[in-house]
């Protein structure tokens, strides 16, 4: 069976207060985007992992999709070997979720393969013990986030009618280094409230807290910020931890120049 792990941006990002647990209570918005993975698991007679496109650091047994495996297959013990396959497109240390995008498409995959009769939360519950994010992608539907970021409140989002541009320059932020640097505060007001505003105010309202420092230890991405905006961006902001950064735009943009050093992908 093949499935195809999609990417998130986050629409604001404000870090909230330092748990007892060393993580951080964040509030955001996650909105799934149009980059896609390309995962496959077949039945087989003994566990093997093979990946291909982007090179994934890290060890093979550290794959969010292997330790997906053996987190089911310590509930479901007959749950056979399967030969996995992953085709990384999904820029890695972007803020873009990819490898939690992949965990959370693997556990589906395998409830629906072996047919394990997990329902939604129940996979979630699974998907949460794998990453922080994991658990957007099992429903995989525009939410507000809060909490470790894995809790949820649906929201009602549509950016279908603009175009959703998606900038990775050559710069990898790791997650846990972008945590290290912010200072958590509490809001005024929550993203949940702020993105029911229109597009045009975002600008003025909505922040990522990591922006500040990852901007001060990688300058290259605040000029690729800078430049969307020149470029017409209604609303441009660093996802996640960065280092990707996306503009939401009228119509589709011509960014040549960005091109010259970044990946870009337009129409997410
Ligand atoms: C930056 C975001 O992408 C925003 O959506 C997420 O918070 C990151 O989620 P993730 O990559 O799934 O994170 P995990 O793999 O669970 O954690 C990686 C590291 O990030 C830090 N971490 C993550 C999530 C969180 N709420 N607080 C944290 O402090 C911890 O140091 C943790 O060791
Ligand atoms: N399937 C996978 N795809 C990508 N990275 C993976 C995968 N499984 C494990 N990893 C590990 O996760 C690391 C990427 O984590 P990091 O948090 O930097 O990523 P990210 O793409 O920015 O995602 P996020 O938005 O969740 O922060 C990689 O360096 C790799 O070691």
């Amino acid at each position: 069976m093949i499935v195809f792990p999609n990417a998130k941006i986050n629409i604001g990002l404000n870090i909230t207060a330092r748990r007892p647990d060393g993580y951080h209570d964040l509030e955001t918005v996650f909105y799934p985007v149009k980059i896609y993975d390309v995962l496959e698991a077949v039945e087989s007679t003994e566990l093997s992992f093979e990946a291909s496109g982007l090179g994934i650091p890290g060890r093979e047994e550290d794959n969010l999709c292997i330790k997906g495996y053996h987190l089911l297959k310590r509930d479901f013990p007959n749950l056979p070997p399967v030969k996995i396959h992953l085709h990384k497109n999904i820029p890695i240390g972007a803020g873009l979720g990819g490898g939690s995008a992949d965990a959370a498409f693997f556990i589906k995959l395998m409830n629906q393969q072996f047919k394990l009769g997990l329902d939604e939360e129940a996979m979630m519950g699974y998907a949460r013990k794998l990453g922080a994010d994991c658990a957007f992608f099992i429903n995989n539907k525009p939410v507000y986030a809060f909490e470790k970021g894995d809790e949820f409140e649906p929201v009602n989002l549509d950016l279908s009618a603009y175009a959703i541009v998606l900038v990775m320059p050559d710069a990898h932020v790791s997650t846990a280094e972008a945590y290290r640097g912010v200072k958590p505060a509490q809001v005024n007001e929550t993203v949940y409230d702020l993105v029911k505003m229109p597009v045009t105010a975002w600008k003025r309202q909505i922040r990522n807290d990591f922006e500040a420092h990852i901007f001060n230890d990688h300058p290259v991405i605040r000029g690729v910020k800078a430049e969307l905006y020149e470029r017409g961006a209604l609303y441009a902001s660093m996802s996640g931890s960065g280092a990707s950064v996306f503009g939401i735009f009228e119509s589709t943009p011509i960014l040549q120049h960005l091109e010259e050093t970044c990946q870009v992908f337009y129409n997410m």
